[in-house]
């Protein structure tokens, strides 16, 4: 087994200075390249919290017996975390000029920013590097349109590129499927399970256990700040356990590799 990428021993996250609460309250995991893991877990679990964690841009209380290591290092530069952890989140769509062209906005990922790529200098590997996730995802034809003139399913392909252009062993995905129509969501899910087979670690944040594709055999739930569950999706993927995580009777049912869940009453 390869050498955890995030370890968190007894982790607590306050947010907002009049919080009661603690947004992650006493967590222990870690997580490993090679394994793929979802992160399920009612509004308001901790879910984001624990994902700004993963990606250096949030840091815990400090305690004696606590800890938080990303590749093995308590103190790290955003800059190489970066290369390393790719991230695709909803709230980064509205960051980009609606005017840039779509390939620039890849292009960004090289940089760790969001905009005016006017300004900056590409070498030419990277150019090659953004070309090649561009492929990746499908979108190559898109490359000259303009970014806001782009779909939501289009955008969301050109961030998913954006993250694996500097090529990190880690991607890190909240509520990909988001916005998405039906069929976007489908091919969206196609391309994070071949992404998966080619030997990319996921991080899959999702409110949906319907959205966690075979490939993903590990669940970590989340409620109210805490692990409520950490294991193999066949075993907390169940009625029983999704009803206690979201508080209401749920019913699941497996079939092909899938859990399908629907109200019970
Ligand atoms: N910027 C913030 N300032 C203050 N409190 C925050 C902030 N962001 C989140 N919180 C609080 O931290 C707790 C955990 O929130 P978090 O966003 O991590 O949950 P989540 O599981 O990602 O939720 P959702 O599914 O709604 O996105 C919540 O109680 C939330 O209100």
């Amino acid at each position: 087994m390869s050498d955890p990428f995030l370890e968190l021993e007894r982790v607590h996250v306050w947010r907002g200075e009049e919080a009661e609460v603690a947004a992650l309250d006493d967590v222990s995991l870690s997580f490993r390249q090679g394994e793929s893991v979802a992160i399920l877990g009612p509004n308001g679990s901790g879910k984001s919290t624990l994902l700004q964690l993963l990606v250096g841009g949030l840091r815990p209380e400090v305690r004696d017996e606590s800890y938080c290591r990303l590749f093995g290092e308590e103190r790290w530069c955003i800059d190489e975390l970066r290369e390393r952890i790719g991230v695709v989140m909803p709230e980064e769509v509205a960051r980009f000029d609606p005017e840039e062209l779509a390939f620039d906005v890849v292009l960004t990922a090289f940089r760790g920013a969001y905009g005016r790529v006017r300004t900056m200098r590409f070498s030419k590997t990277e150019r090659i590097a953004a070309s090649r996730a561009v492929d990746r995802l499908g979108i190559g034809h898109l490359v000259n349109r303009e970014f806001g003139a782009l779909s939501s399913g289009e955008r969301r392909r050109f961030l998913i590129a954006r993250a694996l252009a500097p090529d990190p062993g880690v991607l890190v995905l909240d509520e990909p499927s988001t916005a998405l129509d039906f069929a976007a969501a489908t091919e969206l899910s196609d391309i994070l399970r071949e992404l998966i087979r080619d030997g990319h670690t996921l991080v899959l944040v999702t409110h949906h256990p319907g959205e966690i594709p075979p490939e993903i055999e590990r669940v970590v739930m989340l409620k109210e700040g805490r692990v409520h569950a950490d294991g193999p999706a066949r075993t907390w993927l169940t009625s029983e356990h999704l009803s206690g995580l979201f508080g209401l009777p749920l019913r699941a049912r497996w079939s092909g590799g899938w859990c399908h869940v629907r109200g019970a009453s």
